[in-house]
C-alpha cells in the first residue's frame, strides 16, 4: 500500500513537496484554506510530471493518489510523514503545529522554514521532539537538496526516518549539526540579494546586468564544484593556501556592503520591479518556471553522466530504484527474464511523433546490461578489464512507441559458451511486441583488446540459464534478415 504524505500549505513550495511525494509514488493529502490551492497545486504537477521523469530512464513508479483534505486534523490522519509549508510568519506556525500534534503522534514533523530555527519552531509545542527544519529549493521536485536541522529537543531517529524518507524521494537531505538563523544556503542567498540591491540602488547595474554576471559565469561554477573547491581550483597548483594567500587581503577592502541593508523604499522597489519587468516581462511565470526546468533537466543529466554532485544523487537514487524493480522483477524459470522497465520520454520522439530508432537500440541496451549485471559482468567486472562487446543487432520495428508509453524489456538467450552469448530482446507495451533485437555479444579481454573466456562464475550463472531458455520455443523472428519475405 502506498505511504501518505501530509503537506499543510500549498503554494509555491507546499506545491512542489506534493510533486515530488506523488511522483514517487505516495500518497499526497494537502490542507490549504487558499480557495485556489488546488489550481495552483494542479499546474505545479503538470511543470513536475513534465520534467521530473525527464531526469531518469528508469521509469518513476505509479503516481499517488492526490486529495485535499478539509482541515488539517484530516490531512494529517494516518500519514506517515508531514511537510509543513505555510507562510513564514512564526505564530502562524505555531498554530498550524498544535493542530497537527493534536492527531499526529510521533510522525516526522518537517518544516520548509527558510529562516526560524528548529528551536523557535518547537517552542510551545505539545511534542518538540518530532519538529525539525526540512528546508528545500525551488522547484522542490526537481532539486535534491534539503537542508535537515534539529534541535538538542529533536528525536534523532525521527530525523534518520525523515532523512531515510527524503532519500527514497530522490532528495540529498543536507543534516545542519548546529541550529542558527537561515540554516546555511539561505545565509548565502541572502548575502548576495543583499549585495545585489545595493548594485541596483547605486545604479552600478540592471537587474539584467547582475544575472547576467552570474549566469554567464561564476554561477556555472556554483553548480557544480560550489565555492571551495571552485577556489581551491582557482588557486592553480599551489591550491588554496596561495588562493588565500592572494585574495585574503581583499577581504579588507570594500568589496562588499554586506552588513549593511538597503531601506526597501518605495522608489527601491518600483526601480528593481520595472528592470525585472523590462528583463523578463516578455514571459509569463509558467512559461519562465518551464524554461527554467528544462535548463535545470540539461544541466542535472550532464552532471549526471559525469556522477557529479546533484548528478550523483541522481544516479545512486536511479540504483535504488532499479534494485527494487529487481527484486520483484519476474526473473523465473521456463519464461523470457524480465529485465527492464522504461517510459517513453519527450526527448525520445523524432519528428514522426514516435519513439525515434536510437532509443530502441537504448532500449535494447538496458535490457541486456541488467542481463550482464544479472550474470556478475556488472561494472566491478568492467573494471577489472572483461567485458561482454556487442558485435551484430538485427532490429525489427513492429509497433510505434508513443509518449509517456511503459516499456519492458525481456531477454531470451539464445546460445551462450565460453566466448558467445546470442540473446532475443523483445521490447514490449503491455502484452504487445513493438520491437524485437537479436544480438550477438562476444566476451573480451579489454586490454588485449580480442575475444577471450568469460570468468568462471560469470558462466556459472550465464550457462544455466542458457539451458533453461534452451527449452522456450526459438522466436519466428530470431535469424531473420533484411529484406526476407515473411
Ligand atoms: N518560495 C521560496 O523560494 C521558498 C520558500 N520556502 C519556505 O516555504 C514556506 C512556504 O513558502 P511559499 O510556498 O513560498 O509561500 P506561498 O505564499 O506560495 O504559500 C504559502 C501557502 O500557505 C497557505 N496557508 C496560510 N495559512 C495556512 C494554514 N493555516 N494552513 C494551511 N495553509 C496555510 C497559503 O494559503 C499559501 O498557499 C515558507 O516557510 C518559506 O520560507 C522555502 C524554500 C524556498
Ligand atoms: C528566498 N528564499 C529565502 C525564500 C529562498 C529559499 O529559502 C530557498 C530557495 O529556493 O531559493
Amino acid at each position: 500500500m502506498a505511504r501518505k504524505a501530509s503537506i499543510i500549505g500549498g503554494g509555491v513550495i507546499g506545491g512542489g513537496w506534493a510533486a515530488r511525494f506523488l511522483l514517487n509514488g505516495w500518497d499526497v493529502s494537502v490542507f490549504d484554506p487558499d480557495p485556489q490551492a488546488e489550481r495552483k497545486i494542479g499546474e505545479v504537477l503538470a511543470n513536475a510530471r513534465r520534467s521530473l521523469p525527464a531526469l531518469s530512464d528508469v521509469p518513476m513508479p505509479a503516481e499517488g493518489r492526490l486529495s485535499f483534505a478539509a482541515s488539517i486534523a484530516e490531512s494529517v490522519e494516518g500519514a506517515d510523514y508531514i511537510q509543513e509549508s505555510v507562510s513564514e510568519r512564526l505564530p502562524l506556525k505555531h498554530r498550524v503545529f498544535a493542530e497537527i500534534q493534536a492527531v499526529a503522534k510521533g510522525v516526522p514533523i518537517g518544516s520548509s522554514t527558510s529562516g526560524f530555527k528548529p528551536s523557535e519552531l518547537q517552542e510551545g509545542a505539545a511534542d518538540p521532539s518530532t519538529i525539525f527544519v526540512s528546508h528545500p529549493f525551488n522547484p522542490v521536485y526537481l532539486l535534491p537538496l534539503s537542508e535537515i536541522v534539529p534541535s538538542p529537543k529533536s528525536d534523532l531517529q525521527i530525523i534518520e526516518n525523515a532523512k531515510e524518507i527524503l532519500r527514497e524521494i530522490g532528495m540529498f537531505p543536507l543534516h545542519v549539526r548546529k541550529e542558527i538563523d537561515a540554516h546555511i544556503a539561505d545565509r548565502f542567498l541572502e548575502a548576495v540579494w543583499r549585495e545585489a540591491l545595493w548594485l541596483v540602488k547605486d545604479g552600478i547595474a540592471t537587474t539584467e546586468e547582475i544575472d547576467e554576471a552570474i549566469r554567464m559565469g561564476f554561477g556555472l561554477r556554483w553548480g557544480q564544484m560550489g565555492l571551495f573547491e571552485t577556489y581551491r581550483v582557482a588557486g592553480g597548483e599551489a591550491g588554496m593556501k596561495h588562493f588565500m594567500a592572494q585574495f585574503g587581503p581583499c577581504l579588507q577592502w570594500p568589496w562588499t556592503k554586506l552588513t549593511d541593508v538597503p531601506e526597501f523604499t518605495e522608489e527601491l522597489v518600483d526601480l528593481i520591479a520595472g528592470q525585472s519587468d523590462e528583463q523578463s516581462g516578455k514571459y509569463t511565470i509558467r512559461e519562465l518556471e518551464r524554461i527554467r526546468d528544462q535548463n535545470l533537466i540539461g544541466f542535472l543529466r550532464a552532471l549526471k553522466d559525469r556522477n557529479w554532485g546533484a548528478g550523483k544523487v541522481l544516479l545512486d537514487h536511479d540504483k535504488r530504484r532499479r534494485a527494487s524493480f529487481h527484486e520483484t522483477g519476474k526473473t523465473g524459470e521456463g519464461a523470457p527474464l524480465v529485465m527492464a522497465e522504461m517510459q517513453v520520454l519527450p526527448g525520445w520522439i523524432d519528428y514522426n511523433g514516435h519513439m525515434t530508432e536510437s532509443r530502441y537500440l537504448f532500449a535494447s541496451s538496458e535490457t541486456s546490461d541488467a542481463f550482464l549485471r544479472l550474470i556478475g559482468a556488472d561494472m566491478d567486472y568492467v573494471a577489472n578489464g572483461h567485458s561482454y562487446y556487442t558485435a551484430e543487432t538485427h532490429i525489427m520495428h513492429l509497433g510505434e512507441a508513443k509518449l509517456g508509453d511503459r516499456l519492458t524489456g525481456t531477454l531470451q538467450v539464445l546460445h551462450a559458451d565460453e566466448k558467445r552469448l546470442h540473446v532475443f530482446i523483445r521490447i514490449l507495451r503491455g502484452d504487445e511486441v513493438v520491437a524485437s533485437l537479436e544480438q550477438m555479444l562476444l566476451h573480451v579481454d579489454m586490454k588485449a583488446g580480442r575475444t577471450c573466456p568469460a570468468a568462471p562464475e560469470v558462466l556459472a550463472k550465464l550457462l544455466p540459464i542458457a539451458e533453461a531458455h534452451g527449452s522456450l520455443p526459438r522466436p519466428a523472428a530470431a535469424g531473420r534478415f533484411v529484406g526476407q519475405r515473411k
